[in-house]
């Protein structure tokens, strides 16, 4: 069974990258941002879901029995740090449709760019779980980690982390905090500016994603 164990994985695929050049262009419509946004889901899934646990079902080929492999659907947990993360939690879902979903609900506050908690809700016996949590943007890191934080006091011990875009200040921030949680993003960016916006990144995703502001 392969593992990631790398603590981060940039993951350079030229559909990925073709897509994400779309997504950081400002003249690009709120329902072309959305839509890609699914289709990369799709494609960082396969990264980020390698080693995902399996058992095996016992069929009948037209040829013979055998016991073959099945995704243990229920020993996954997805969870969306709102509001953002829905828009990599569809895609991903609609490839493993037997994960459960959790949610936690984080806005950063633009002044002190420190998280706000307004929600929490995870599946039960989450320490038996692979838990993979996903959020578009890594910037100061803060949300992620407080994301991660949370899970942590619900029991998870074997967390992912699925971005879009990263920041290296981002990054340090969690491999700091959560050393044990590897981060699997489509991009590593240049910096964080000092309104905590990725650059050059694509703004704010929760924004272009639903046409707020
Ligand atoms: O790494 P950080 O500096 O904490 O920033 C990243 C966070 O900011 C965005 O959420 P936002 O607060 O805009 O909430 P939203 O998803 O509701 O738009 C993003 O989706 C992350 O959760
Ligand atoms: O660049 C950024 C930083 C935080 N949140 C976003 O949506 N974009
Ligand atoms: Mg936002």
């Amino acid at each position: 069974m392969s593992e990631i164990i790398q603590h981060l994985t940039v993951v350079e695929h030229p559909l990925i990258q073709h897509k994400l050049t779309i997504m950081r262009d400002k003249a690009t419509p709120t329902a072309v941002f959305r839509q890609l946004l699914r289709e990369i889901s799709q494609l960082l899934a396969y990264e980020v879901t390698r080693g995902l646990p399996m058992t095996t079902k016992r069929i009948e080929t037209p040829m013979q029995e055998m016991d073959a492999p099945t995704l243990a659907g229920k020993k996954l947990a997805l969870i969306s740090i709102l509001r953002a993360g829905n828009g990599l939690l569809d895609g991903v879902l609609e490839l493993i449709p037997s994960a459960r979903v959790g949610f936690v609900g984080l806005y950063r506050d633009e002044e002190t760019l420190q998280p706000v908690q307004y929600y929490f809700k995870v599946p039960e016996a989450m320490e038996d779980r692979l838990v993979i949590a996903v959020d578009p943007m890594l910037a100061t890191g803060n949300s992620s980690a407080a994301a991660v934080d949370l899970l942590k006091q619900a029991g998870a011990t074997n967390i992912r982390f699925l971005c879009l875009l990263a920041s290296p200040e981002g990054v340090a921030r969690m491999k700091e905090a959560h050393p044990d949680v590897p981060i699997v993003t489509a991009a590593l960016d240049e910096a964080i500016d000092a309104r905590g916006y990725i650059v050059p990144g694509l703004g704010d995703a929760g924004d272009r994603m639903f046409g707020t502001k």
